[in-house]
């Protein structure tokens, strides 16, 4: 049938979800690796190993100029800081480590909010 808009009300709820849940990424304790994006003059192998660069200061700055069509896209870009972080740290390092920590914390908390409503 014709593409029909999406009620405004679910993309209230998307929305708060999303800022819910990046303000809780950002104040994680292993936020810091992620918090602004990655320097490529200082990291070296970066620009030409990660295609799409993408951090919790990037997200912030698309959520708050409505770029997030809905919380698939919001949760998109959010699984592809930690892709990256698995891509460049190893595991056994304290940046790829703080990766899997946020992922975790991430899935757990939208599925959780997912599931409160
Ligand atoms: C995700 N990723 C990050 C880095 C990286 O070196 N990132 C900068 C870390 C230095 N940043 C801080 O220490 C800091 C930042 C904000 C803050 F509030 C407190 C501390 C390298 C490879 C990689 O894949």
């Amino acid at each position: 049938c014709a593409k029909m808009p999406k009620p405004s009300q679910d993309n209230d709820r998307d929305l708060t979800f999303c800022r819910i849940l990046l303000a809780e990424l950002e104040d994680h304790h292993d936020a810091w690796p992620f918090l602004n994006p990655v320097n490529i003059k200082t990291v070296p192998g970066y620009r030409k190993v990660i295609k799409k660069p993408m951090d919790f200061s990037t997200i912030r700055e698309k959520l708050c100029s409505c770029q997030y069509q809905n919380l698939e896209m919001f949760i998109i870009d959010v699984n592809l800081v930690f892709d990256n972080c698995e891509k460049f740290n190893e595991d056994n390092s304290e940046i790829g480590r703080a990766g899997h920590n946020m992922r975790k914390f991430f899935e757990r908390r939208w599925t959780e909010l997912l599931k409160s409503n």
